[in-house]
């Protein structure tokens, strides 16, 4: 089984999770996308849910195949959130942002129930920090919060090169909120949790790709076959 086939795998495991009337955050990415298109032959079937996008791609994935789609302003929260991730630690923090979608994908996170990340088995990793770590900026005063962001990594014991994210094209990547990523190559992340709350307290700093504590099981899908590891501790709880 390739790659691909077991991110879809993956997907129409989290997707047995979805019951009629549900309310989803739709990740982003190439595992996400899996799941937007089972779901959408699954709303085809008669499946009554909607959706909240993670990103304008996802967006036009759900619409091309036929998922409703709201907002979090007309809705108050979400049952479920299925995404993918570029690390996961047996703690089920993770790295995300590798398509640049963290900003938005963490909203949507945040404000649901449940997070089910799904993946191939080669995301999962003891330790967080060989992919490298996506901070979302804002373009202005860049220098400075380079230097604030490095200083938060000797604060938490981390180093590594840095570098502006580009497009195929050699431009700068810009999200889908309109700011710049710096990827971070720390190659190991000792203390996941402490890193984020520092790398969140820099102006400059809009989100980062740390999600602690927001995961709640991930479906892992390798050669033999799929594992569900359920998070121990209860949601938002990063101690
Ligand atoms: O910004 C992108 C997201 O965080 C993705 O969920 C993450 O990069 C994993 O993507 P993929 O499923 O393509 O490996």
């Amino acid at each position: 089984m390739n790659m691909d086939q077991l991110k879809r795998q993956a997907a129409a495991r989290a997707l047995e999770e979805v019951r009629d009337g549900m309310q989803l955050g739709l990740g982003t990415g190439s595992t996400a996308k899996h799941f937007v298109e089972l779901l959408g032959e699954r709303v085809a079937a008669g499946l009554k849910v909607v959706g909240v996008p993670t990103s304008e791609a996802t967006r036009a994935d759900a619409e091309r195949c036929g998922v409703p789609l709201t907002t979090l302003d007309e809705i108050d929260h979400l049952d479920i959130t299925v995404d993918g991730a570029d690390e996961i630690d047996p703690e089920l923090n993770l790295i995300k942002g590798g398509g640049g979608a963290l900003l938005r994908e963490k909203i949507v996170a945040a404000a649901s129930d449940r997070m089910i990340v799904i993946a191939d088995d080669t995301k999962w990793v003891p330790t967080l920090g060989k992919f490298p770590l996506p901070v979302e900026v804002i373009p202005f005063g860049l220098g400075a919060t380079r230097r604030a962001i490095e200083k938060a990594f000797a604060e938490c014991g981390v180093s590594g090169q840095m570098a502006v994210r580009k497009d195929k094209g050699g431009h700068v990547f810009v999200t889908d909120g309109g700011h710049w990523i710096v990827d971070a190559q720390l190659g190991r992340i000792v203390d996941p949790p402490g890193l984020a709350k520092a790398l969140s307290a820099i102006p400059g700093v809009v989100e980062h790709g740390l999600f602690i504590g927001l995961a709640s099981s991930a479906v892992l899908a390798g050669g033999e076959g799929i594992r569900v590891i359920e998070r121990r501790k209860p949601k938002g709880d990063q101690e």
